[in-house]
């Protein structure tokens, strides 16, 4: 099967984005795997396939893989890109665009040349949404990695997100800890674990330890849940600038109740075909 593919990245966060609207195919746990592979495929973080919508209220359906080949919820740096490939390849001329996801329906806001505007839904704090292991909700819970014990934020974008608060990223045990986060047995469907770095209350830096990826130059719902978590600890003011080693993420969270709007950059790499 020849498959057309084009390469794109927002901020960084790198993706394979497939068209299954005017080209047909069913891909499986190990197509998925070979797009993603840096040595034998196209190489990238996620996977994104754009599919004809399942209802008559929204415009696309939008699945999300990670490189291990796994379906995940969301994916924000995604979504934009999105937006992006659909109207350049005139599958829609609306700049308001409605995408069924794993999680519900998210709106893609396509601006000028490369921004996307997204409204990336509520962020949710309650354990069993996260999915977390804890009695009830808190501000911050401690979790046990038997070597040290670390005070981690739990917020599901759709996503599962963990994150630690530290003093500088640079320094920031990504590479050690991130694993161990991503698996902690309190996070029964594992978690994205970011490392956070307060510089001002409308600027952080982020560095993201990615649920079946690794680390990545950017995390878009990560983003947005290390905001929501600096907001509700008091850290953070409404609308915040987040650094992350491949580029930069604005993001918007007026409180609880609110959804969160995301805008950044996005990117188109190269197109191509490859054999599966
Ligand atoms: N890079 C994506 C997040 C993918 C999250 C995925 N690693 C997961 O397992 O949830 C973003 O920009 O939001």
């Amino acid at each position: 099967m020849i498959l057309r593919f084009t390469k794109m990245h927002g901020a960084g966060n790198d993706f394979v984005v497939i068209d299954l609207v005017s080209q047909r195919c069913k891909l499986r746990s190990r197509d998925i795997r070979k797009l993603a592979d840096r040595r034998f495929g196209v190489g990238c973080d996620q996977v994104l396939v754009v599919e004809p919508p399942s209802r008559p209220d929204v415009d696309f359906r939008y699945r999300i893989y990670n490189a291990d080949g796994g379906e995940v919820e969301q994916c924000g740096n995604g979504a934009r890109c999105f937006a992006r490939f659909v109207r350049e390849k005139k599958l829609t001329a609306k700049k308001r665009i409605s995408v069924e996801t794993a999680c519900g329906v998210i709106v893609l806001n396509a601006r000028d040349h490369d921004q996307v505007e997204v409204d990336m839904g509520a962020p949710r704090f309650e354990p069993a949404d996260i999915p977390l292991r804890a009695e009830q909700r808190a501000a911050s819970y401690v979790i046990d990695l038997g070597a040290q014990q670390l005070e981690v934020g739990a917020v599901s974008m759709g996503n599962p997100h963990a994150i630690l608060r530290v003093d500088n990223v640079d320094t920031a045990d990504v590479e050690g800890l991130g694993p161990q986060i991503e698996r902690h047995q309190d996070f029964p469907q594992r978690v994205n674990a970011g490392f956070m770095q307060v510089v001002a209350e409308d600027t952080i830096r982020l560095r993201v330890f990615e649920r079946g990826v690794g680390e990545t130059l950017a995390c878009g719902t990560g983003a947005c849940a290390a905001v929501a978590y600096g907001r509700s600890r008091g850290w953070l003011s409404e609308t915040v600038t987040v650094q992350l080693p491949g580029g930069k993420l604005s993001i918007t969270w007026r409180g609880e109740g609110h959804n969160v709007m995301m805008t950044g950059p996005t990117a188109v790499v190269f197109e191509g075909t490859i054999k599966l």
